[in-house]
């Protein structure tokens, strides 16, 4: 999906919710959707999904040593899809019929998907360093998107070359679309925080073209 495809779609989902806000990430786009799902709706996700997938907190090696991750992730996919990145190999798991909703909920709006890596970040010491999601394998245009579920954090975005940095809060229940320009352009964390924290679970679908 390029950037002008990403556009029009994006802009026909926003045409359909009652809050929505365009975030410049020139010259790429975002759209954050703070109430997309229903109240309710995100904390039972959040729960099911503890049961539902298989949490790993796995070491990647920096700067020549290992450390465990800063959180706990699970890697959900169709069959044959393997996600590499920072030395790890994810080969995912079968989607949970909840999951698997959203996923269809998304691909009506004309975003599909073909897998999804969920982040659980048991408190504010939980976090994710500065990166981008541009590995070979998710393609030209990597758009993503973004489910929030639990506690608000706070997603940092600065540009690579240059002047340019933007911090959003991802509540609960909210939905965040990037265009692939947005990967390309932008690195993006969720820093630590020194606040007392909840849990939070982020969803962050990808689609691997064939
Ligand atoms: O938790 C978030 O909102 C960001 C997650 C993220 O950047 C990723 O999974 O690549
Ligand atoms: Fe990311």
């Amino acid at each position: 999906m390029d950037e002008a495809a990403f556009q029009a779609r994006a802009e026909a989902l926003a045409a359909n919710v009652a809050d929505q806000e365009w975030v410049d990430l020139s010259p790429g786009s975002a759209l954050l959707v703070p109430d997309w799902l229903r109240p309710g709706e995100d904390l039972a996700l959040m729960q099911s999904l503890f049961t539902r997938l298989s949490w790993e907190q796995p070491s990647i090696r920096m700067f020549g040593r290992s450390h465990p991750i800063p959180r706990r992730h699970a890697f959900v996919a169709d069959p044959g899809i393997t996600y590499r990145w920072s030395g790890l190999a994810q080969v995912g798991q079968p989607w949970p019929v909840e999951l698997f909703r959203i996923r269809q909920r998304l691909a009506k709006a004309g975003f599909c998907f073909n897998s999804v890596l969920a982040n659980h970040y048991r408190g504010g010491e939980d976090s994710m360093g500065w990166h981008a999601d541009d590995e070979r394998e998710l393609g030209d245009h990597p758009v993503i998107a973004t489910l929030s579920l639990g506690e608000p954090r706070r997603l940092s975005f600065k540009r690579r070359s240059g002047e340019g940095r933007l911090a959003l809060s991802l509540g609960k229940g909210s939905l965040l679309l990037t265009s692939g320009a947005v990967q390309h352009h932008w690195l993006h964390q969720v820093a630590k925080s020194r606040r007392q924290l909840g849990e939070r679970v982020s969803l962050t679908f990808r689609m691997f073209p064939s």
